[in-house]
């Protein structure tokens, strides 16, 4: 008892000493904080320690697996520890505890705490700590996750670009033949191939000859002959790197010396397939060749004809950035340079010691030559006593050795006209030629070699060309290129004349082709399927040249022009007469360069043309005596443009020998003219009859066949639909005078009134112009030229208006109306009635004027002439119409298609709207007006002719 009552002093005592902690005592764990003795003390300790020793015991990854139940057991075992030392204290040592001891063990009861709230701290930030590392890795997983979505949508987006692109591509060359690419692997796969079609009947059903020739798509005929006077070989250039970025294909295989290239096609049902086309050659290249390899089998024969004391000329054809440089005149390994180590080798030689070489170089620019050695001086061609031909002024330089040729060709070749083109950007725009001549001591002509670097082939609007300048390059180009081909053909068939004088190319390169010369071309191509377009036209224009090599059995069968051949001339027309070839026509070089040229300078010229009457027979100079008389009128003429410059025939290699005359009086001319018109009625002939190529033409040189052949081009040329803005005013641009102007300058001249001063020979008898045309119609009463007649009333141009007859107004026309004209004229008489209604006008070209004579046998040889021209006019008709057709085939096409979708709009032009039908009716009344108008020209000519016959 007395125990108890100290106890209980003690307890008070202490609870007011230290009321904190008699307050917290009531509390269950300080209640047994209370209890320790001094005694106790190292049990406290040891349950501090122990419950220390047991917190560190738990380890990190203990309270990282499971942080909550870590901290529930070190609560329960700390709990339980200081519990435990607390009662024992309380109860074996309470009595002797001091306060200072129980300052002691408060002070480690707060440690104790403090220890504990910092494993609390300490567990909390690694928990912490742990949550934000999941936090961080579950981020980094969605953003790998978005980026992977993000390549994936861009991945999506590329793939949709390229099938857009593709099906852009497509749609381009379902509508323009070209940029054609496969869409895909497995697309291509699926396009079906077919051989091209021999000829036979062509697309638009017009018989072609009935089986190919040796040198079309066969050519095991063809003997290859290094020495061949026309070698034609070709050039395939590899794929270059921005095709093959681009996805192109290489669409031409080569085989020994065959050649076939895939065009992609599309059928009316808008299915693709693949149009194989087979070509054979003397020599083609495929894309690994080297210009070592294409110098042996082209140019190294040509050499060592040089040094036989011959010409040869090695020119390079084709599609601009085929490789026509590259092949021919690139700076370090042209054909050349190639050519030029031979020479010199053979220079050498003791044999060649009195031989020297020189070199000239020059370019054809724009009808214009110009001296790339001589700071671009402008130069004439001119012909001396032997044929050959001279360049007048151009200056040669004499070289002993490779390294000074390329020096000085460098040099030249900085001076070149260049261009940037869609297709190449250091486009060559002008014809270079490049010649090495060998002269002997006395510095005679031994013999020449020019390499020919040729402007590109294709047409304008395929290069982009978009200003006028570059459009005029263009036209230029395409008509040298074109009288080129003309000059090889009548080569190759051993025509009596040859159209040197239509171009300058042709001009300069005349004593290349005639006596004793060898030729050989290297047509360039590209392989690309978007370029196979290109490619054809490329091939089939050196096919053609090949061909009429291959036919040399033909050689004179122009003699005649039986059907067969002359259908099969007809069929080579129809299908080289392209746009480029009209666009040529409309710029004549002649016309505009005669305006630049002083008289000195072209009557040199025209006294130098090959034509000249001294050279040819006495029917000849009858022709020429006509080419007179145009060349008087010209003169007389003060409107003339041309007064004073070459006279229509200029360009057509007719004479105008009259120009060496002294100028003769308006009178003088005319009587000139009357005695020469006498002359020939009393031959039998027409006026009419002199006209070039008409049914009458050949009646005074029936017997030169080749003639009638000679004349074909420019009919056929003539003949294709004038521009729309064609001006009667102006004179034709062509040098062939437009129906226009003939027609203009013939009311001018006063037709029935041969006695003024302006009065002039008939111009439709001098026309080069040499059928009856349209305008020639418009003036004859009846018949289908009433049609004309009636558009030109329409015109207000008093039924004259010849300009009224080739573009009639789309709105005052009425075919219903023309068409039964036509018709009934069909039953009616010759309509070709003379200009002037009762009056006779033998100029009337061209049935107005029937023979006078009766038919002898002369007579009958000239009915046959006749019949001979009418099937060539046929023939010209037929092609017209076809060409026609095939326009309104693709306008057709283009209107379908790009009404049907606006998909499609873009590409063809035409939307579903009203401005887009207006547009087609309008193109379409073009197209159907001038297939009219060749229709009804013919429509007159054959009752004219039957009339007579
Ligand atoms: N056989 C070939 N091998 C390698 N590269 C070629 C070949 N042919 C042409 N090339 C390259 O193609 C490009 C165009 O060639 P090049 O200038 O000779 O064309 P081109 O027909 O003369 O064109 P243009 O008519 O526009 O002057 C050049 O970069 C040329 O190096």
């Amino acid at each position: 008892m007395e125990d108890r009552r100290r106890l209980f002093q003690l307890i008070q005592t202490i609870k007011a000493e230290y009321p904190d902690v008699s307050g917290s005592a009531s509390a269950p764990a300080s209640s047994t904080v209370i209890a320790p003795a001094s005694p106790g003390m190292s049990t406290l300790d040891v349950s501090g320690y122990g419950m220390a020793t047991a917190t560190r015991g738990y380890s990190m990854s203990d309270m990282n697996s499971n942080p909550l139940e870590s901290r529930q057991s070190i609560g329960r075992r700390s709990g339980s520890g200081v519990s435990n030392s607390l009662n024992s204290s309380t109860h074996g040592h309470s009595r002797s505890m001091s306060n200072q001891q129980q300052q002691q063990l408060d002070l480690q009861q707060q440690q104790l705490r403090q220890q504990q709230q910092q494993q609390q701290q300490f567990q909390q930030q690694q928990y912490q700590q742990q949550h934000q590392t999941q936090l961080l890795l579950q981020q980094q997983q969605q953003q790998q996750f978005q980026q992977q979505q993000y390549q994936q949508q861009q991945h999506q987006q590329q793939v949709q670009q390229q099938f857009q692109q593709q099906q852009q591509l497509q749609q381009q060359q379902n509508f323009g033949g070209r940029n054609f690419k496969e869409a895909s692997e497995d697309e291509e796969e699926a396009i079906p191939v077919q051989e091209a079609k021999q000829r036979g009947l062509d697309a638009y059903s017009v018989p072609t000859r009935n089986k190919g020739t040796p040198g079309r798509n066969t050519g095991a005929s063809i003997a290859n002959d290094l020495t061949a006077k026309i070698r034609v070989c070709v050039r395939k250039r590899p794929l270059n790197s921005k095709e093959i970025n681009r996805g192109e294909k290489d669409m031409a295989g080569v085989t020994g010396r065959q050649l076939t290239v895939d065009e992609p096609k599309v059928r009316v049902d808008m299915t693709k397939y693949i149009e194989r086309h087979g070509f054979v050659f003397d020599e083609v290249f495929d894309s690994d060749a080297t210009n070592e390899d294409v110098y042996r089998r082209t140019a190294y024969p040509l050499v060592q004809y040089l040094f036989e004391g011959g010409k040869a000329t090695c020119f390079a054809y084709g599609q601009t950035g085929s490789g026509k440089t590259f092949t021919m005149l690139d700076d370090k390994q042209g054909l050349y340079v190639l050519a030029a180590r031979d020479i010199f080798v053979m220079l050498r030689k003791p044999e060649n010691a009195h031989l020297a070489a020189y070199i000239g170089f020059y370019e054809i620019y724009q009808g214009h030559l110009y001296d790339l050695l001589n700071k671009r001086k402008r130069l004439h061609p001119r012909e001396d006593g032997k044929s050959n031909v001279v360049i007048s002024g151009l200056k040669e330089y004499e070289i002993m050795n490779v390294e000074g040729l390329m020096q000085v060709f460098e040099y030249g070749n900085n001076a070149r006209s260049t261009g940037s083109t869609n297709a190449n950007a250091d486009s060559s725009r002008s014809h270079a030629i490049m010649q090495i001549v060998l002269k002997d001591q006395s510095r005679n002509v031994v013999g020449k070699l020019s390499f020919i670097d040729l402007a590109g082939s294709e047409r304008g609007a395929d290069r982009g060309e978009t200003d006028a300048k570059t459009r005029m390059e263009g036209a230029e180009i395409n008509k040298s290129l074109l009288a080129l081909k003309e000059c090889i053909r009548a080569l190759d068939q051993d025509k009596k004349h040859t159209p040197f004088r239509q171009s300058k190319l042709t001009q300069v390169l005349k004593d290349s082709f005639v006596g004793n010369s060898r030729t050989c071309m290297v047509a360039t191509i590209s392989p690309n399927n978007s370029n196979s377009e290109h490619t054809l036209n490329t091939l089939r224009y050196a096919d053609r040249v090949k061909e009429l090599k291959a036919e040399g059995g033909a050689k004179g069968a122009v003699q005649g022009q039986d059907a067969s051949v002359a259908q099969e001339e007809y069929m080579d027309d129809v299908e080289g007469y392209e746009e480029d070839e009209l666009e040529a026509n409309v710029y004549d070089d002649d016309y505009l360069s005669s305006e630049g040229e002083n008289v000195a300078d072209v009557t040199i010229d025209l006294l130098e043309d090959e034509e000249f009457p001294d050279l040819l027979d006495q029917e000849e100079m009858d022709h020429h005596a006509l080419a007179m008389t145009t060349y008087d009128h010209e003169l007389e003429d003060p409107n003339s443009k041309r007064a004073g410059g070459r006279g229509i025939f200029g360009n057509q290699g007719a004479p105008s020998h009259g120009q060496q005359l002294p100028p003769q009086s308006p009178h003088q001319s005319a009587s000139s003219r009357h005695m020469l018109q006498q002359q020939q009625l009393q031959q039998g002939d027409t006026d009419v009859d002199r006209t070039r190529g008409s049914p009458f033409a050949k009646s005074s040189r029936e017997r030169d066949s080749q003639q009638v052949s000679k004349n074909r081009k420019p009919e056929g040329l003539s003949r294709l639909p004038m521009p729309r803005n064609f001006q009667s005013s102006t004179p034709s641009s062509s040098g062939i005078p437009g129906p226009q102007h003939r027609h203009s300058q013939s009311g001018a001249s006063g037709r029935n009134n041969s006695t003024t001063a302006n009065s002039s020979p008939p111009l439709a008898m001098k026309s080069r112009e040499p059928k009856p045309s349209p305008s020639d119609m418009s003036i004859s009463p009846g018949g289908p030229s009433d049609y004309i007649s009636q558009k030109s009333s329409n015109n207000n141009n008093n039924g004259a208006s010849p300009i009224a007859i080739k573009h009639p107004s789309i709105n005052t026309k009425n075919h219903q109306h023309s068409s039964s004209m036509s018709s009934s004229n069909r039953n009616g008489v010759a309509s070709a009635g003379p200009a002037t209604p009762g009056g006779h006008d033998p100029n009337n070209y061209p049935m107005a004027s029937p023979p006078t004579s009766s038919p002898t046998s002369e007579g009958r040889q000239f009915m046959q002439a006749e019949m001979d021209a009418f099937i060539q006019e046929h023939q010209a008709q037929m092609r017209d119409c076809a060409e026609l057709t095939k326009r309104e085939t693709k306008l057709l096409a283009q209107v379908t298609l790009g009404m049907s979708s606006t998909v499609h709009a873009q590409s063809t032009g035409f939307s579903n709207n009203r401005e887009s039908f207006m547009k087609y009716l309008s193109d379409l009344d073009e197209i159907v007006d001038e297939k009219l108008i060749t229709i009804v020209a013919m429509s007159q000519k054959l009752k004219a002719l039957r009339g007579q016959m």
